[in-house]
């Protein structure tokens, strides 16, 4: 009978879920599965330690599961492939920790209760990722559920860079940056060593691109600025978010578009960023396989952004040592690669066309003052090693 810790990662567009044996310091991935594309073309597929495929399910076009049905479609398949295995701990992303949680954390019902406050802060994740700890604290309160943020790992960031310009009574309630993604960086910033010693040694740029999308600053693979903000609205365009705005739109739409706090929420989460450009599609295959011209415009708006954040972050770092993409159009799409490393030119950055190609995982040139690289991202291996530490000696 094998130890399990079982893994989910509730994201904007995707829930992801991972199975990992608990044998020894490092946990060992049995099965790795995922809903995607939740609101546009569900996609379920589920591959074993190998990689290999070993089911799959495609739901028809323009069907919209939702988190609740992609949750309950994922039990359902736990339940009938749970034979011969124990679960002895589950690991579960919760994108806003807010001022209190900044580091891994066991939940009970008051925690719960905690976190539950900070919903209006990502409301486009958090009420998602408590819903299965909540149905699990009923149902397997023998279970051991550890929090894992995304907001952590950037607590380490200077003062300037986590706090806005507004009156210190607003600041001292939270209201400041807090940077999201943290998973996703902290997987880096350990495997970096392995891939690129020298970026991991020094000043890179950490590119999150996926349905929400960030970028981060690592000073030796610590945190030390990130475009995401107070929420995970802010910093980049992302599939439906609209990113960095001057808090003036959100003024005029209320005082002279009589619009209220719920429709500009919407607005802002759920119908702008890629989506609202194109007015076709928040997914970025769609897009780039498109020939609208509004198509085109929302992916050079993205890339435009994420190009001026490049130099924003390189001004934070002092300089630049190297550019990191991850998640999925980072790790998937080499003409957004191949564009961002084109702009990035004045920085050093001297693209290797043929290496981008293949995705990498270097793609920069040998001469590259910048070196440039493409890195899978392994959010749900970070919250394993995570939750495994922090229930060490319960399980
Ligand atoms: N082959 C690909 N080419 C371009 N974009 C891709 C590809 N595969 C996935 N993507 C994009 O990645 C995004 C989803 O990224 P992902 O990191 O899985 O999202 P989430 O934020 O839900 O975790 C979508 O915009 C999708 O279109
Ligand atoms: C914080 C965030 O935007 O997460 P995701 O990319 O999973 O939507
Ligand atoms: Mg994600």
């Amino acid at each position: 009978m094998a130890d399990i810790i079982l893994v989910v990662n509730a994201g904007s567009s995707s829930i992801k879920f991972c199975g990992y044996e608990a044998v020894g310091a490092e946990p060992r991935p049995l099965l790795k599965g995922q809903v995607e594309g939740l609101f546009t073309e569900p996609h379920f597929k589920v591959a074993n330690a190998a990689g290999d495929r070993t089911e799959e399910n495609r739901w028809p076009s323009g069907t919209e599961i939702g988190h609740a049905g992609a949750i309950r479609y994922i039990a359902e398949f736990l339940r009938n492939h749970r034979e011969g295995h124990r679960l002895v701990a589950v690991g579960h992303r919760v994108v806003h920790g807010g001022l209190e949680f900044d580091a891994p954390t066991l939940v009970d019902h008051a925690v719960l209760e905690r976190l539950a406050t900070l919903v209006p802060l990502a409301p486009l994740h958090q009420p998602h990722n408590l819903a299965p700890i909540r149905v699990l604290l009923e149902a397997r309160p023998d279970v051991p559920q550890v929090a894992c943020f995304d907001t952590a790992f950037h607590r380490s960031q200077p003062e300037a860079a986590q706090a806005f310009a507004l009156p210190h009574e607003i600041t001292a309630r939270g209201v400041r940056r807090y940077g999201f993604h943290g998973l996703s960086y902290e997987y880096i910033a350990s495997t970096l060593p392995q891939v690129a010693p020298q970026a991991a040694a020094g000043r890179t740029v950490v590119a999150h691109l996926g349905n929400g999308a960030s970028m981060c600053a690592l000073k030796a693979g610590r945190s030390v600025a990130s475009t995401m903000g107070f929420t995970a609205v802010d910093g980049l365009p992302m599939g439906t978010r609209c990113g960095s705005l001057d808090p003036g739109v959100i003024l005029y739409l209320i005082d002279a578009l009589q619009m209220n706090a719920r429709t500009v929420e919407d607005l802002i989460y759920k119908r702008s960023g890629l989506l609202g450009v194109s007015g076709l599609s928040s997914d970025m295959r769609v897009l780039l396989q498109s020939d609208d011209v509004r198509a085109r415009f929302a992916v050079e708006l993205f890339i435009y952004r994420i190009a001026r954040e490049l130099g924003s972050l390189a001004a934070a770092l002092e300089g630049l040592d190297a550019l990191v993409f991850t998640a999925g159009i980072g790790e998937h799409a080499p003409l957004v690669r191949d564009r961002v490393c084109r702009l990035a030119g004045w920085l050093g950055v001297a693209l290797d066309p043929a290496a981008n190609a293949v995705d990498g995982p270097r793609i920069s040139t040998g001469e590259s003052r910048v070196s440039a690289w493409v890195v899978p991202t392994n959010e749900e291996l970070m919250i394993a090693r995570h939750t495994l530490a922090a229930t060490a000696g319960r399980i």
